[in-house]
């Protein structure tokens, strides 16, 4: 399934104009939208399963526009599930598995088959044990897995998050990143928005960058991501990674050769290198 965006305007109702002209094709199986406050991230997120529609321009699955009948809607949001940013937007059942089972019981699968999806999703974000907890007395960050668990159970082909790691502490973000990735693997379209550019830039395939309701670049990772006049331009921080590999390579010219896209990566191409002691014995002999 592939969305893409032809020229899409939205003004809220109020008249705040939120996008202008964007025109996106979603390819990549990891793809971060990344802009600074009020840039239209949300916006655009909330395109991709029917739940804004276009006040300009259109919206496309599969090249087809998108239609926004009642089974137009029903169809998108079975193959795009939405993450929003706050878990209390999303759960609402007094219990997690009740609240799981909501979308593929609204699909009108029989109990077996509701049970089974519910057991996948729930094993999939390792919440299984939290089964029968009543969703009010979850963590944030557990709230947030059980909102992600519920996106999972419809099976989805492209799952759409709003800063899913926002909140999060730094291993359950990094357990929340494997388990994205896991996804991937899998053959899940993964687009998620956020404010971290090192975090986009270890993610994700393809980044776009979005400023004031435009695409400013959208480009892959390994490219765009050393881009740090385009990162300023949207006024964000590039990524620090690139740009750390871009100085340390004029040391290691090596190091171009790899696709680094964390520090462990770095770290351990760095532990297979010849030492600097090497390095600087060969500057001084030369
Ligand atoms: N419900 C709304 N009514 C009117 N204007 C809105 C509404 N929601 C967002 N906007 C406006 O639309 C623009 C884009 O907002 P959006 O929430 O998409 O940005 P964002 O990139 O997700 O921001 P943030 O990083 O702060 O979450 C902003 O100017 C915002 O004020």
């Amino acid at each position: 399934m592939k969305l893409s965006f032809d020229q899409v305007h939205y003004r809220y109702a109020d008249g705040s104009p939120a996008l202008e002209a964007v025109s996106l094709d979603l390819a990549a199986r990891r793809i971060a939208l990344l802009g600074c406050n009020g840039a239209g991230k949300t916006t655009l997120l909330l395109h991709m399963n029917g739940s804004l529609r276009p006040t300009g321009g259109r919206v496309r699955i599969d090249g087809a526009d998108a239609s926004y009948d009642s089974a137009g809607l029903t169809s998108l949001r079975q193959r795009v599930a939405l993450v929003l940013q706050d878990p209390d937007d999303q759960l609402f059942a007094a219990t997690v598995a009740e609240d799981v089972s909501f979308g593929p019981m609204n699909l009108g699968l029989d109990r077996a088959a509701v049970a089974a999806r519910v057991a996948e999703a729930l094993a999939e974000m390792d919440i299984a044990d939290l089964a029968r907890r009543a969703t009010h007395a979850l963590s944030f960050g557990q709230r947030k897995r059980v909102a992600i668990a519920g996106a999972l159970s419809m099976r989805p082909e492209i799952l759409v998050l709003d800063e899913p790691t926002a909140g999060l502490d730094p291993l359950a973000k990094r357990n929340l990143l494997a388990t994205l990735d896991g996804l991937a693997m899998r053959g899940v379209q993964i687009v998620f928005s956020t404010h971290d550019a090192d975090l986009a830039y270890a993610f994700a395939d393809h980044l776009v960058l979005l400023h004031r309701g435009r695409v400013l670049a959208s480009g892959a990772s390994a490219e765009l991501g050393g881009d740090a006049a385009t990162f300023a331009a949207a006024g964000l921080e590039a990524p620090y990674l690139p740009r750390l590999i871009a100085a340390l390579t004029a040391l290691h010219p090596g190091l171009a050769d790899h696709r680094l896209r964390t520090r462990e990566d770095l770290l351990e191409i760095l532990a297979a290198l010849p030492s600097s002691g090497t390095h600087s014995q060969r500057r001084r002999s030369s």
